[in-house]
């Protein structure tokens, strides 16, 4: 098959795909789903795409996005940092969606090189296309920050909405989860610590 054309793709997919599908259409089955009438007939499908979706970084270094760095701007490098950075993640208990924004900060050491703003967003959106908990996605955070950049401090705060918590279960419509990961002058100085949390008040 030539894959020139989207369509072609989306069959290779697939088509690589048919025993997850199958394995869906019986757990549906089984659930006493209709699966067989025409408006659930191709749900299977959709629900292993959007699975697969959801978990996309899964094979993925995310930190690979820090290896692109420039020559630093400043003579004192301080604080860089993004705020409001949205991510859709699956929780590894439920595989149900869980959705939030993180704040994420770090502190290069003198004249070392600084990252373009895009990838502080694509390293919180790689990490959380996987199954996970918030404390390991902000864990790892932090940890890309502080091992792959010469920086003296990482931080990164969390705050998710898990649908297993608010849509089922305890149904605590509304209720967050909120998570703070410090490494670093972040940890150690709280004038620093202070600052990363005021950014966005
Ligand atoms: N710490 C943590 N817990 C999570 C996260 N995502 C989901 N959970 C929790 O994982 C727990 C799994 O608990 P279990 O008792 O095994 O599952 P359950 O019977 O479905 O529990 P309920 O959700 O209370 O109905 C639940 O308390 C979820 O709220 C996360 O990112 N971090
Ligand atoms: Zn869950």
């Amino acid at each position: 098959m030539t894959l020139d054309r989207l369509s072609d793709v989306s069959a290779l997919i697939d088509a690589e795909d048919t025993e997850a599908q199958e394995h869906a259409r019986r757990m549906m089955a089984a659930l006493g789903l209709p699966v067989t009438e025409s408006g659930m007939a191709d749900t299977p499908r959709r629900l292993v795409r959007a699975l697969r979706e959801f978990t996309a970084g899964m094979h993925e270094d995310p930190a690979r996005h820090l290896r692109v760095t420039f020559p630093p701007e400043a003579e004192e490098p301080g604080i860089i940092a993004v705020t409001a950075v949205p991510f859709v993640s699956v929780c590894e208990h439920h595989l149900l969606p869980f959705t939030g924004r993180a704040n994420v900060a770090y502190v290069p050491a003198l004249k070392a090189p600084i990252v373009g703003l895009s990838k502080l967003a694509r390293l919180v959106r790689g990490y959380a296309a996987r199954p996970q908990v918030q404390e390991r996605l902000g864990e790892q955070v932090v940890e890309a920050l502080c091992t792959r950049l010469d920086s003296v401090g990482a931080a990164c705060r969390i705050s998710a909405e898990h649908s297993c918590m608010t849509l089922r279960g305890a149904r605590a419509e509304g209720a967050q989860m909120a998570t703070l990961h410090l490494r670093g002058v972040f940890q150690t100085d709280p004038v620093m610590r202070d600052a990363f949390l005021g950014l966005d008040r």
